[in-house]
C-alpha cells in the first residue's frame, strides 16, 4: 500500500479515537461518581424513616403507604438527551430578562409609584390614592402607611418640582421596606455527618400544592448546574407519581440523577435515601421536592417536620425553601407562619411574580416572618428563576414597562 495512504489512514483512525474520548469525559463529567443504583431495601435494611414512630401515620390526611411495606426505591440515572444536554442561561442575561417583566403597567405596586412619579403637583387625593394602591398591591397596612409618611415628610407634600429627586426619594424609602440588609445567599455548604463525615448540602423546598414546588426544584437545579455544582434530587413527593415524572423530565435535561420511590411511599424513607445516595455519590447538592400540603392539615405538616427528621440523621438540612405563590396574597401569609414554626424555613421562593402579581407581599412576607425571599420566579420558561436582589426589584418597579 501506498505509505502516503497509510499515513492518512491512521491519522483518520486516530483523529476517531481522541474524538471518541472527549466526548466521554464531557458526558461522564455530569454523571460522576454516582452510587450504583440503590438496591431494593429489604425490611431489615429499614431507614429511619421506617423506625420513626411519631404519631404522623394513620388518620384520614397523612399520606398511606399501600400495605405497610416499603416499596422499592429507584435512583434513576439521566435521561440521555439528544443531541446534548441544556445549557442553562446564564445568570447575567437571565437578570436583564427576568427584570422586564417585573417592570411597567402588569404590575399593580409598579403602577402605583409610577402614577405618583408623573404627577407635577401632588395633593392630598394622591397620597390617599398611592396609600390605597400599595395596600392593594400587597404591600401591607403598615408598610403601605409608613411609606407614605416618609414620603410626603420628605418631598414636602406640596409638590414635587423635581422628578429626579421625587424618584430618588421613592427608591430610598422602597429599598429601606425590602430590606437591602438581609441575607439572601443560599446555605450550599457541604455538612458533616455523625462520623465527621462531609455530606452534600441538603436543600428542602416546601409549601402548598400547586405553588410550584417541583419547577422550582427543576429550575434551582439549572441555576447549580450552570454554576458547576454536582447535583441530585430526590422525588420525595410520593403523593402524586406525575411529580416525580415531572422531576425526572427537569432533570433529564440537564443530566442530573434521580432518587424516586413508588407512588405512597413513605417521603421521609426516599428524602433519607437520596441523601445517602448524594452523600456516596459526593454531589455538591440534594434537592427535595416535598408533596404540596395544606397549612391546615396537622397530620401533612407532622409528617413533613417528619421528613426533615429522618433527613437529618444522615446530613444536616441547610436550607427549607418556602414556595409562595405571590398572586395569593394575604392566604400567602398564613400559610407560611405555619410552615415556619414546622420546619424552620430559611428562605422564601416568591413564584408568579410575572404577569399581574402584586409584588409588595415581599415587604410583607419578609416583615412577617424575619425570613428573607431568597429566590423569584418570574415566568414558566426553564430558565424563569432569580436570585431576589433588593435594588434590582425596586429599580424594576420604577422602570417604565
Ligand atoms: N407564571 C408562572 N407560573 C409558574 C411559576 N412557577 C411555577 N409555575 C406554574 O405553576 C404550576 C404549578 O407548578 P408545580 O411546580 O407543579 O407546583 P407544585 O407546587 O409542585 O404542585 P404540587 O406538587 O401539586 O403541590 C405549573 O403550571 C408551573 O408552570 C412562575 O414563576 N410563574
Amino acid at each position: 500500500m501506498d505509505l502516503n495512504l497509510l499515513a492518512l489512514i491512521i491519522g483518520l483512525v486516530a483523529l476517531v479515537v481522541v474524538a471518541g474520548a472527549v466526548t466521554a469525559v464531557v458526558v461522564s463529567r455530569r454523571r460522576r461518581q454516582l452510587p450504583p443504583s440503590t438496591p431494593p431495601r429489604q425490611l431489615d435494611d429499614r431507614t429511619p424513616a421506617d423506625t420513626e414512630d411519631d404519631g404522623t401515620r394513620g388518620g384520614t390526611d397523612t399520606l398511606v403507604r399501600p400495605g405497610g411495606e416499603a416499596p422499592p426505591l429507584v435512583e434513576v440515572e439521566p435521561e440521555p438527551t439528544a443531541p446534548g444536554l441544556d445549557v442553562p442561561e446564564a445568570p447575567a442575561s437571565r437578570m436583564a430578562r427576568l427584570r422586564r417583566r417585573l417592570a411597567g403597567q402588569d404590575n399593580a405596586l409598579s403602577r402605583g409609584l409610577l402614577a405618583l412619579l408623573a404627577k407635577d403637583r401632588i395633593d392630598a387625593d394622591t397620597w390617599d390614592e398611592l396609600e390605597e394602591t400599595l395596600i392593594t398591591s400587597d404591600l401591607g397596612v403598615g408598610p403601605s402607611t409608613e411609606l407614605v409618611e416618609a414620603l410626603r415628610s420628605r418631598l414636602k407634600v406640596d409638590g414635587v418640582s423635581d422628578p429626579g429627586t421625587a424618584r430618588r426619594v421613592l427608591r430610598e424609602e422602597l429599598l429601606k421596606l425590602v430590606d437591602p440588609t438581609m441575607d439572601r445567599s443560599l446555605r450550599l455548604e457541604p455538612g458533616v455527618d455523625a462520623d465527621g463525615e462531609p455530606t452534600p448540602a441538603v436543600v428542602m423546598v416546601v409549601g402548598v400544592n400547586g405553588t410550584g414546588k417541583t419547577t422550582t426544584v427543576g429550575k434551582l437545579a439549572r441555576v447549580l448546574v450552570a454554576e458547576d455544582k454536582d447535583v441530585l434530587l430526590g422525588a420525595a413527593d410520593t403523593f402524586r407519581a406525575a411529580a416525580a415524572d415531572q422531576l425526572e423530565t427537569w432533570a433529564g435535561r440537564v443530566g442530573v440523577p434521580v432518587v424516586r420511590g413508588a407512588e405512597g411511599a413513605d417521603p421521609a424513607s426516599v428524602a433519607f435515601d437520596a441523601v445517602r445516595a448524594g452523600a456516596e455519590g459526593q454531589v455538591d447538592v440534594v434537592l427535595i421536592d416535598t408533596a404540596g400540603r395544606l397549612h391546615s392539615k396537622a397530620g401533612l405538616m407532622d409528617e413533613l417536620g417528619k421528613v426533615k427528621r429522618v433527613i437529618e440523621r444522615r446530613a444536616p438540612v441547610g436550607e427549607v425553601l418556602l414556595v409562595l405563590d405571590a398572586t395569593t396574597g394575604q392566604n400567602g401569609l398564613i400559610q407560611a407562619r405555619i410552615f415556619r414554626d414546622v420546619v424552620d424555613v430559611s428562605g422564601i421562593v416568591l413564584t408568579k411574580l410575572d404577569g399581574s402579581a402584586k409584588g409588595g407581599i415581599v415587604v410583607q412576607v419578609q416583615r412577617e416572618l424575619g425570613v428573607p425571599v431568597k429566590l423569584i420566579g418570574l415566568g414558566e420558561g426553564v430558565d424563569d428563576l432569580a436570585p431576589f436582589d433588593a435594588a434590582d426589584f425596586v429599580d424594576a418597579l420604577l422602570t417604565e414597562g
